[in-house]
């Protein structure tokens, strides 16, 4: 593969519910191996972003535009193809069967005939989310929110997806388990896996992401590495606002 190719490249990528335009973007691209972090204030269109990505929407907005997966136009696809091709979503609360044991949750998810990724057995998993190792008997149900959150990336690990977004996975979490999430997530990304992940707390995005996307209205205002981003006044504000809550 060549690696000037991004894993995951969506252009003029337009979400609009009735004269409201959710999302307006004209080019994002991640590279392989690349972390990316989505901040933006509520309302920003961080979710819609993610779920268009996927071929998903809340109600029936007009959506348009390309969806590429190396190089592959995957736009016109429904959300199933676009996983079996190796995108993959973990939504905002996870996505877990709340009655069946954690082993069970993880056997659901069975890994992508043909992928270019890297499914994770059960090992892999374990030795990624010690606590599910432990917890593997208990219904999902009984987790704590941590937990489940982990959870729910294992199971999108078992697929061995290119591409992986997560919608932020620390909502609700105490801040010390933030970072320990952050840095689970950090340790995923690698040739074969590259990460888009919605984060509200920007401090933590920025402790931990390649590049940052700030998100305003739907659409993007400004973009790049994380060492020229992290001194943009625009993120400051973020960061001041957060300081300020
Ligand atoms: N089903 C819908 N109908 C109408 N407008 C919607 C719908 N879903 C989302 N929107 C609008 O799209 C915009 C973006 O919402 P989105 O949920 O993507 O924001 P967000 O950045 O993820 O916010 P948060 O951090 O609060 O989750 C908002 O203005 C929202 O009101």
């Amino acid at each position: 593969m060549n690696a000037a190719v991004p894993v995951l490249e969506a252009r003029e990528l337009r979400v609009a519910y009735g004269g409201h335009v959710a999302l307006d973007i004209p080019h994002l691209a991640i590279a392989p191996g690349e972390l990316v972090g989505v901040v933006g204030a509520n309302g920003a269109g961080k979710s819609t972003l993610v779920n268009a990505l996927l071929g998903w929407s809340r109600g029936a907005p007009a959506v348009s535009g390309s969806v590429r997966l190396d190089g592959e136009e995957i736009g016109a696809l429904p959300p199933h193809r676009r996983v079996a091709r190796g995108l993959a979503l973990v939504p905002e609360g996870g996505a877990v069967f709340m009655r069946l044991s954690v082993a069970e949750n993880l056997a659901a998810a069975r890994p992508l005939s043909g992928t270019r990724g890297r499914p994770h057995d059960a090992a892999a998993i374990h030795a990624l989310f010690p606590r599910l190792a432990e917890r593997q008997h208990h219904a999902a149900s009984a987790l704590s929110g941590g937990e489940r959150q982990m959870l729910a990336v294992a199971r999108a690990l078992r697929l061995g997806p290119r591409a992986l977004l997560l919608d932020e996975p620390s909502i609700g979490l105490a801040p010390r388990l933030v970072a320990d999430v952050l840095r689970t997530v950090r340790g995923l990304v690698g040739p074969d896996l590259s990460v888009l992940l919605v984060e509200q707390n920007v401090r933590a995005a920025i402790a931990v992401v390649d590049r940052l996307v700030l998100l305003e209205r739907g659409r993007i205002l400004a973009q790049g590495p994380v060492a020229a981003m992290r001194d943009d006044p625009r993120i400051l504000e973020a960061y001041l606002g957060e300081a300020a809550a």
